[in-house]
Protein backbone atom coordinates (compact mmCIF):
# COMPACT_ATOMS: atom_id res chain seq x y z
CA UNK A 1 0.00 0.00 0.00
CA UNK A 2 1.07 3.39 -1.13
CA UNK A 3 1.75 6.15 1.38
CA UNK A 4 0.49 9.91 0.62
CA UNK A 5 1.46 13.09 2.28
CA UNK A 6 -1.51 15.64 2.13
CA UNK A 7 0.10 19.03 2.78
CA UNK A 8 -2.83 22.03 3.54
CA UNK A 9 -2.13 25.19 2.57
CA UNK A 10 -5.43 26.86 2.70
CA UNK A 11 -7.42 28.23 0.08
CA UNK A 12 -10.91 27.96 -0.79
CA UNK A 13 -10.69 23.87 -0.58
CA UNK A 14 -10.19 24.67 2.73
CA UNK A 15 -13.09 27.41 2.98
CA UNK A 16 -16.60 27.60 3.54
CA UNK A 17 -19.44 29.96 3.19
CA UNK A 18 -21.21 31.83 5.96
CA UNK A 19 -24.64 32.58 6.65
CA UNK A 20 -24.03 36.19 5.07
CA UNK A 21 -22.59 34.18 1.30
CA UNK A 22 -19.47 35.15 2.03
CA UNK A 23 -16.59 32.59 1.55
CA UNK A 24 -13.95 32.65 4.88
CA UNK A 25 -11.18 30.50 5.91
CA UNK A 26 -11.57 27.85 8.57
CA UNK A 27 -10.21 26.98 11.88
CA UNK A 28 -11.10 23.72 11.60
CA UNK A 29 -10.39 22.61 8.15
CA UNK A 30 -13.09 21.06 6.64
CA UNK A 31 -10.91 19.08 3.85
CA UNK A 32 -8.10 17.67 6.55
CA UNK A 33 -10.93 15.70 8.22
CA UNK A 34 -11.47 13.52 5.01
CA UNK A 35 -9.57 11.08 6.32
CA UNK A 36 -12.06 7.93 4.86
CA UNK A 37 -11.21 8.72 1.60
CA UNK A 38 -9.72 5.68 -0.83
CA UNK A 39 -9.03 3.92 2.33
CA UNK A 40 -8.01 0.50 2.43
CA UNK A 41 -6.12 1.67 -0.75
CA UNK A 42 -3.97 4.17 -0.17
CA UNK A 43 -2.25 5.59 3.61
CA UNK A 44 -3.19 9.10 3.82
CA UNK A 45 -0.87 11.07 6.62
CA UNK A 46 -1.91 14.78 6.46
CA UNK A 47 0.04 18.09 7.31
CA UNK A 48 -1.37 20.91 8.09
CA UNK A 49 1.41 23.54 7.21
CA UNK A 50 -0.48 26.45 6.40
CA UNK A 51 -4.00 27.83 6.17
CA UNK A 52 -3.54 30.91 3.70
CA UNK A 53 -6.00 32.23 1.05
CA UNK A 54 -3.18 31.68 -1.88
CA UNK A 55 -2.98 35.55 -2.51
CA UNK A 56 -1.12 35.28 0.74
CA UNK A 57 1.33 32.78 -0.45
CA UNK A 58 4.77 34.55 -1.27
CA UNK A 59 7.92 32.67 -2.73
CA UNK A 60 8.93 32.61 1.21
CA UNK A 61 5.77 30.08 2.13
CA UNK A 62 6.77 28.46 -1.42
CA UNK A 63 10.33 27.31 0.08
CA UNK A 64 8.83 25.86 3.20
CA UNK A 65 6.48 23.57 1.53
CA UNK A 66 9.56 22.93 -0.95
CA UNK A 67 11.47 21.75 2.24
CA UNK A 68 8.80 20.16 3.84
CA UNK A 69 8.32 18.10 0.64
CA UNK A 70 11.91 17.27 0.50
CA UNK A 71 11.76 16.03 4.15
CA UNK A 72 8.60 13.63 2.94
CA UNK A 73 11.44 12.21 0.28
CA UNK A 74 13.94 11.55 2.95
CA UNK A 75 11.17 9.57 5.15
CA UNK A 76 10.19 7.27 2.21
CA UNK A 77 7.05 8.85 1.24
CA UNK A 78 5.32 7.53 -2.24
CA UNK A 79 3.74 10.54 -3.33
CA UNK A 80 2.82 14.03 -2.24
CA UNK A 81 -0.51 15.91 -2.25
CA UNK A 82 -1.02 19.83 -2.04
CA UNK A 83 -4.27 21.41 -1.12
CA UNK A 84 -3.78 24.92 -2.18
CA UNK A 85 -5.80 28.37 -3.09
CA UNK A 86 -6.11 28.61 -6.81
CA UNK A 87 -5.31 31.65 -7.39
CA UNK A 88 -1.58 31.32 -7.09
CA UNK A 89 -1.47 27.98 -7.23
CA UNK A 90 0.20 27.61 -10.59
CA UNK A 91 2.98 29.51 -9.31
CA UNK A 92 3.45 27.44 -6.35
CA UNK A 93 3.39 24.71 -8.64
CA UNK A 94 6.02 25.57 -10.74
CA UNK A 95 8.36 26.95 -8.14
CA UNK A 96 8.40 23.22 -6.88
CA UNK A 97 8.76 21.91 -10.18
CA UNK A 98 12.04 24.25 -10.65
CA UNK A 99 13.18 23.11 -7.24
CA UNK A 100 12.70 19.66 -6.03
CA UNK A 101 14.38 17.03 -7.69
CA UNK A 102 11.71 14.66 -9.89
CA UNK A 103 12.00 11.68 -7.77
CA UNK A 104 8.66 11.39 -6.44
CA UNK A 105 4.92 12.50 -7.65
CA UNK A 106 3.95 15.30 -6.52
CA UNK A 107 0.49 17.10 -7.18
CA UNK A 108 -1.29 20.56 -6.33
CA UNK A 109 -4.86 20.86 -6.20
CA UNK A 110 -7.37 22.92 -5.22
CA UNK A 111 -11.16 23.92 -5.49
CA UNK A 112 -13.47 26.85 -7.36
CA UNK A 113 -16.37 25.93 -4.72
CA UNK A 114 -15.51 25.79 -1.08
CA UNK A 115 -16.53 23.24 1.56
CA UNK A 116 -20.32 23.81 2.07
CA UNK A 117 -21.21 25.36 -1.22
CA UNK A 118 -23.54 23.36 -3.71
CA UNK A 119 -21.63 21.44 -6.27
CA UNK A 120 -18.23 22.10 -4.27
CA UNK A 121 -15.72 20.26 -6.36
CA UNK A 122 -12.77 20.33 -3.30
CA UNK A 123 -13.25 16.53 -2.26
CA UNK A 124 -13.35 15.26 -5.47
CA UNK A 125 -10.40 17.20 -6.69
CA UNK A 126 -8.26 16.11 -3.41
CA UNK A 127 -9.51 12.42 -4.10
CA UNK A 128 -8.18 12.55 -7.35
CA UNK A 129 -5.22 14.05 -7.11
CA UNK A 130 -4.38 11.88 -4.27
CA UNK A 131 -4.97 8.74 -6.61
CA UNK A 132 -2.78 10.37 -8.98
CA UNK A 133 -0.12 10.59 -6.65
CA UNK A 134 -0.36 6.95 -5.95
CA UNK A 135 -0.10 5.84 -9.89
CA UNK A 136 3.00 4.06 -11.01
CA UNK A 137 2.86 6.16 -13.96
CA UNK A 138 2.89 9.55 -12.32
CA UNK A 139 7.18 9.42 -11.40
CA UNK A 140 8.87 11.18 -13.73
CA UNK A 141 6.20 13.99 -14.79
CA UNK A 142 7.33 16.93 -13.06
CA UNK A 143 4.76 18.64 -10.12
CA UNK A 144 1.36 17.93 -11.95
CA UNK A 145 -1.52 19.97 -11.40
CA UNK A 146 -5.04 17.73 -10.82
CA UNK A 147 -8.54 20.03 -11.37
CA UNK A 148 -11.91 18.74 -12.34
CA UNK A 149 -10.89 16.06 -13.75
CA UNK A 150 -7.52 16.98 -16.15
CA UNK A 151 -3.99 16.62 -15.36
CA UNK A 152 -1.59 19.25 -16.38
CA UNK A 153 2.00 20.14 -15.81
CA UNK A 154 3.26 22.64 -13.57
CA UNK A 155 5.25 24.24 -16.12
CA UNK A 156 1.90 24.87 -18.23
CA UNK A 157 -1.01 24.98 -16.38
CA UNK A 158 -2.66 28.40 -15.39
CA UNK A 159 -5.96 30.01 -14.14
CA UNK A 160 -8.21 31.03 -16.73
CA UNK A 161 -11.65 31.49 -15.21
CA UNK A 162 -12.67 33.43 -11.97
CA UNK A 163 -15.23 31.31 -11.20
CA UNK A 164 -15.70 28.25 -13.31
CA UNK A 165 -14.30 24.53 -11.96
CA UNK A 166 -13.03 23.83 -15.11
CA UNK A 167 -10.79 27.24 -14.68
CA UNK A 168 -7.54 25.55 -15.17
CA UNK A 169 -5.86 25.17 -19.01
CA UNK A 170 -2.59 24.35 -20.65
CA UNK A 171 -2.73 26.94 -23.78
CA UNK A 172 -1.09 25.90 -26.75
CA UNK A 173 -0.02 22.18 -25.15
CA UNK A 174 -3.29 20.84 -23.04
CA UNK A 175 -3.69 18.52 -20.03
CA UNK A 176 -0.76 15.91 -20.13
CA UNK A 177 -3.40 13.18 -18.87
CA UNK A 178 -6.93 12.81 -17.73
CA UNK A 179 -8.71 11.54 -14.82
CA UNK A 180 -11.31 8.78 -16.08
CA UNK A 181 -13.10 6.03 -13.74
CA UNK A 182 -11.03 6.33 -10.88
CA UNK A 183 -7.88 6.23 -13.05
CA UNK A 184 -4.83 8.39 -14.56
CA UNK A 185 -4.26 8.36 -17.79
CA UNK A 186 -1.48 10.08 -19.40
CA UNK A 187 -1.59 10.92 -23.27
CA UNK A 188 1.70 13.31 -23.48
CA UNK A 189 5.15 13.04 -22.16
CA UNK A 190 7.28 16.00 -20.61
CA UNK A 191 10.74 16.16 -20.47
CA UNK A 192 12.22 17.43 -17.68
CA UNK A 193 15.39 19.38 -17.87
CA UNK A 194 15.74 21.99 -14.90
CA UNK A 195 16.46 21.32 -10.82
CA UNK A 196 17.61 24.10 -9.01
CA UNK A 197 18.12 23.67 -5.52
CA UNK A 198 17.66 26.60 -3.52
CA UNK A 199 17.40 27.29 0.03
CA UNK A 200 16.61 30.90 0.35
CA UNK A 201 14.58 33.15 -2.08
CA UNK A 202 15.52 36.89 -3.29
CA UNK A 203 12.86 39.64 -3.83
CA UNK A 204 12.63 42.44 -6.41
CA UNK A 205 12.06 40.53 -9.23
CA UNK A 206 8.87 42.35 -10.84
CA UNK A 207 6.50 41.50 -13.77
CA UNK A 208 5.06 44.57 -15.96
CA UNK A 209 2.68 44.08 -18.46
CA UNK A 210 3.20 45.85 -21.52
CA UNK A 211 0.00 47.86 -23.50
CA UNK A 212 -0.36 50.07 -26.30
CA UNK A 213 0.60 53.35 -25.48
CA UNK A 214 3.10 52.84 -22.78
CA UNK A 215 6.28 54.55 -22.24
CA UNK A 216 8.99 54.40 -20.17
CA UNK A 217 7.29 55.27 -16.65
CA UNK A 218 7.06 52.08 -15.14
CA UNK A 219 10.37 50.95 -16.00
CA UNK A 220 11.67 53.65 -14.35
CA UNK A 221 10.13 53.01 -11.46
CA UNK A 222 11.83 49.79 -10.67
CA UNK A 223 15.34 51.58 -11.60
CA UNK A 224 16.91 51.12 -8.54
CA UNK A 225 19.56 49.34 -6.82
CA UNK A 226 17.26 47.10 -4.82
CA UNK A 227 15.84 45.39 -7.75
CA UNK A 228 17.37 42.28 -9.19
CA UNK A 229 15.00 40.87 -11.95
CA UNK A 230 11.73 41.91 -14.60
CA UNK A 231 10.03 39.76 -16.57
CA UNK A 232 7.68 41.93 -19.19
CA UNK A 233 4.23 40.50 -20.92
CA UNK A 234 4.97 41.70 -24.36
CA UNK A 235 2.36 42.54 -27.17
CA UNK A 236 1.97 39.40 -29.81
CA UNK A 237 5.48 37.52 -30.23
CA UNK A 238 6.96 39.31 -28.02
CA UNK A 239 7.25 43.53 -28.58
CA UNK A 240 6.86 46.72 -27.03
CA UNK A 241 5.97 50.24 -27.71
CA UNK A 242 8.77 52.88 -29.32
CA UNK A 243 8.54 55.05 -26.00
CA UNK A 244 9.52 52.47 -23.70
CA UNK A 245 12.83 51.32 -24.97
CA UNK A 246 15.08 54.03 -23.68
CA UNK A 247 13.67 53.09 -20.15
CA UNK A 248 14.29 49.08 -20.83
CA UNK A 249 17.78 50.16 -21.92
CA UNK A 250 18.38 52.23 -19.09
CA UNK A 251 17.26 48.68 -17.06
CA UNK A 252 19.74 46.64 -19.13
CA UNK A 253 22.81 49.50 -18.21
CA UNK A 254 22.16 48.91 -15.17
CA UNK A 255 22.45 44.84 -15.33
CA UNK A 256 19.04 44.31 -14.36
CA UNK A 257 17.87 40.89 -16.42
CA UNK A 258 15.13 41.77 -18.10
CA UNK A 259 12.97 38.61 -19.33
CA UNK A 260 10.42 38.75 -22.47
CA UNK A 261 7.45 36.82 -22.56
CA UNK A 262 3.95 37.24 -24.67
CA UNK A 263 0.61 38.83 -22.68
CA UNK A 264 -0.86 36.45 -25.48
CA UNK A 265 -2.59 33.53 -24.03
CA UNK A 266 -1.48 30.86 -26.75
CA UNK A 267 2.04 30.90 -28.67
CA UNK A 268 5.61 31.47 -27.41
CA UNK A 269 7.61 34.77 -27.69
CA UNK A 270 10.32 35.10 -30.40
CA UNK A 271 12.49 36.94 -32.39
CA UNK A 272 10.03 37.81 -35.50
CA UNK A 273 9.65 41.34 -36.19
CA UNK A 274 12.76 43.92 -36.61
CA UNK A 275 11.25 47.42 -36.10
CA UNK A 276 11.58 49.72 -33.42
CA UNK A 277 10.33 47.59 -30.37
CA UNK A 278 10.47 44.81 -32.20
CA UNK A 279 11.49 41.05 -30.47
CA UNK A 280 14.66 41.00 -32.96
CA UNK A 281 15.74 44.57 -31.50
CA UNK A 282 14.33 44.02 -27.94
CA UNK A 283 16.91 40.57 -28.31
CA UNK A 284 19.78 42.50 -29.57
CA UNK A 285 19.76 44.71 -26.80
CA UNK A 286 19.96 42.32 -24.54
CA UNK A 287 16.40 40.96 -23.12
CA UNK A 288 16.04 37.26 -22.47
CA UNK A 289 13.21 35.83 -24.45
CA UNK A 290 11.50 33.20 -22.69
CA UNK A 291 9.14 30.60 -24.75
CA UNK A 292 6.58 29.27 -23.41
CA UNK A 293 6.24 30.27 -20.09
CA UNK A 294 3.23 33.12 -19.09
CA UNK A 295 4.47 35.97 -16.89
CA UNK A 296 3.87 35.16 -13.75
CA UNK A 297 5.61 31.74 -14.59
CA UNK A 298 8.82 33.43 -16.11
CA UNK A 299 9.10 35.78 -12.71
CA UNK A 300 9.27 32.40 -11.12
CA UNK A 301 11.69 31.11 -12.89
CA UNK A 302 14.26 34.46 -13.14
CA UNK A 303 13.94 34.73 -9.30
CA UNK A 304 14.30 31.14 -8.72
CA UNK A 305 17.27 31.32 -11.52
CA UNK A 306 18.59 34.30 -9.55
CA UNK A 307 18.30 32.72 -5.71
CA UNK A 308 20.23 29.82 -7.07
CA UNK A 309 23.34 32.38 -7.86
CA UNK A 310 22.67 32.42 -11.57
CA UNK A 311 24.02 35.37 -13.26
CA UNK A 312 24.72 36.53 -17.21
CA UNK A 313 24.77 33.74 -19.43
CA UNK A 314 23.74 31.17 -17.57
CA UNK A 315 20.85 32.79 -16.29
CA UNK A 316 19.74 33.83 -19.75
CA UNK A 317 19.91 29.84 -20.50
CA UNK A 318 18.12 28.32 -17.29
CA UNK A 319 15.15 31.21 -17.97
CA UNK A 320 14.79 30.94 -22.00
CA UNK A 321 14.70 27.07 -22.07
CA UNK A 322 11.40 26.49 -21.39
CA UNK A 323 10.17 24.18 -24.15
CA UNK A 324 11.66 21.14 -23.92
N1 LIG B 1 -10.52 29.10 -5.56
C1 LIG B 1 -9.62 29.62 -4.73
O1 LIG B 1 -8.94 28.90 -4.04
C2 LIG B 1 -9.47 31.12 -4.75
C3 LIG B 1 -9.01 31.74 -3.46
N2 LIG B 1 -9.12 33.17 -3.58
C4 LIG B 1 -7.55 31.39 -3.14
O2 LIG B 1 -6.75 31.37 -4.05
O3 LIG B 1 -7.22 31.19 -2.02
Amino acid sequence: MKTILAIHTGGTISMSQNEKGEVVPNDENPIAEQQVILQGQIKLITDELFNLPSPHVTPAVMLKIKQRIMKAIDDGIDGVVITHGTDTLEETAYFLDLTLPNTIPVVLTGAMRSSNEIGSDGLYNFRNAIMVAATDESYGKGVLVVMNDEIHTARYVTKTHTTNVATFRTPTFGPIGIVTQNKAKYFQELIRTEVADINHVVSGVFLIKAYAGMDGELFDAIDKPETKGLVIEGLGAGNLPPQTLPAVKRLIDNKIPIVLVSRCYNGVAQDIYDYEGGGIQLKKMGTILCQGLNGQKARIKLLVGISDGLKGKRLAEFVSNAIS
